[in-house]
């Protein structure tokens, strides 16, 4: 209803300053867009979900977030697709993987710092009875 309305473009409003916020920090430049398919011809068949920063900023306008449980679960898929795609001993994979690591702790932190508990709760009750 209304309400509900209400709290998801709140939700919108506070997703998309976290994600801009991701997206200004030079240590995650390499996750703000997605891999090049030109620039690296087997990255899909290895990453089945890609995933990036503006991909996430486009499915908040596209209402595709209903809970920041549901924004984290994108974040997530940056870093295991990170982890997954650079698996070895050799430092350039070293770094990436612990660039990817750092999105997905600062996200988090990020949200746990700057979110109410009871609004993602009021959020995740709208998402799980639609
Ligand atoms: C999220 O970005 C990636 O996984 C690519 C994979 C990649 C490998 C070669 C070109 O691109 C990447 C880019 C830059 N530095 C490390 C890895």
């Amino acid at each position: 209803e209304e309400e509900e309305e209400a709290t998801l473009r709140e939700l919108r409003i506070f997703l998309r300053e976290i994600c801009a916020k991701l997206a200004r920090n030079r240590t995650f430049y390499i996750f703000t867009k997605p891999v090049d398919e030109e620039e690296v011809p087997d990255y899909r068949e290895i990453i089945k979900e890609p995933m990036d920063l503006e991909s996430m900023m486009t499915k908040i306008d596209k209402h595709e977030y209903e809970c920041a449980q549901d924004f984290l679960h994108d974040i997530d898929l940056i870093c295991t697709n990170a982890l997954e795609y650079n698996p070895d001993r050799n430092p350039e994979d070293k770094v990436i993987r612990h660039r990817a690591c750092t999105l997905r702790d600062t996200a988090y932190a990020y949200i746990k710092a700057e979110m109410d508990t009871d609004f993602e709760e009021k959020c995740r009750g709208i998402r799980d009875n639609r």
